[in-house]
């Protein structure tokens, strides 16, 4: 097995398998649900839009992925508003609706603007909305743009109790990029906190899932690249993780797995 093909298996262990559209459908989500049962192993959790979640729970039932498979969503999503108790209206629901992990989006205008303690009190208080489930902070890091930034967001969400620190929303201009993981990775292991990270947006290649491992190794360490500390959010990487590793998508995973 070469490198890049070892940095596809690990970063298919480590997605969340993503679609986040307007026009989703049940029938979409059906179909998202059976494109994570592969030849190769399954991707940590889908993450999907909260009116879908109990299709997705039945599908994966049926696939026999449920409990392998989580169910992501997100809350404040897109624009990260800075509306504390819609914020935590929206995590109560999502997790009514089953959700096994919530992806909330930051009030990163309010902290653009100068509002240092916004973050970190909607931070605060949808973490407690989860019921024990992880938290994942969208900072959306194309939109705060400034390291400074960045990081400081990266600090009030670790602060508020986020599991996980998420670049972006996927629906910007700029998404996922290498610098603003590496502030993000480093902010995290300066916190000395038990917190993750989740590249997402724009991710569509094995060579880029390869890039943020390996920075991620460089920071952290390899023992700590599992699912229970990095994520993918990808739509468009799962077909391409297949090919790198020589297995078509849609092909049925044989007895056993792997
Ligand atoms: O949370 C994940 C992102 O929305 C996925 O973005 P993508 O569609 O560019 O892969």
């Amino acid at each position: 097995m070469t490198d890049l093909q070892h940095a596809a298996r690990q970063a298919l262990a480590m997605m969340d398998l993503t679609s986040l559209n307007d026009d989703d459908s049940d029938a979409r989500i059906v179909a998202l649900c059976r494109q994570a049962k592969t030849p190769v192993g399954s991707p940590a959790a889908i993450c999907i839009y909260p009116p879908f979640i109990a299709r997705a729970r039945s599908e994966l039932e049926l696939l026999g992925l449920g409990g392998i498979v989580k169910i992501a969503t997100v809350t404040n999503f897109p624009h990260g508003d800075d509306d504390i108790d819609q914020a935590v209206h929206e995590t109560r629901e999502a997790v009514a609706l089953g959700a096994d992990e919530i992806d909330v989006v930051f009030p990163y205008h309010a902290l653009m603007a100068g509002d240092t303690t916004m973050g970190q009190a909607l931070v605060e208080a949808c973490k407690a909305a989860c019921g024990g489930r992880p938290l994942k902070v969208i900072l959306e890091t194309g939109e705060l743009k400034q390291p400074k930034l960045i990081r400081q967001a990266s600090e009030l969400a670790i602060a508020g109790g986020a599991d996980f620190l998420k670049t972006s929303t996927g629906k910007v201009e700029v998404n996922a990029t290498l610098e603003a993981a590496e502030i993000m990775l480093s902010t995290i292991r300066d916190s000395g906190r038990d917190v993750g990270f989740k590249a997402a947006g724009g991710v569509r290649t094995a060579e880029e899932a390869k890039a943020y491992l390996d920075l991620a190794t460089r920071l952290m360490g390899e023992t700590w690249l599992t699912p229970a500390h990095f994520r993918f959010g990808a739509s468009g990487l799962l077909g391409n993780l297949l090919a790198t590793l020589g297995v078509e998508a849609g092909t049925r995973p044989t007895s056993g797995g792997y």
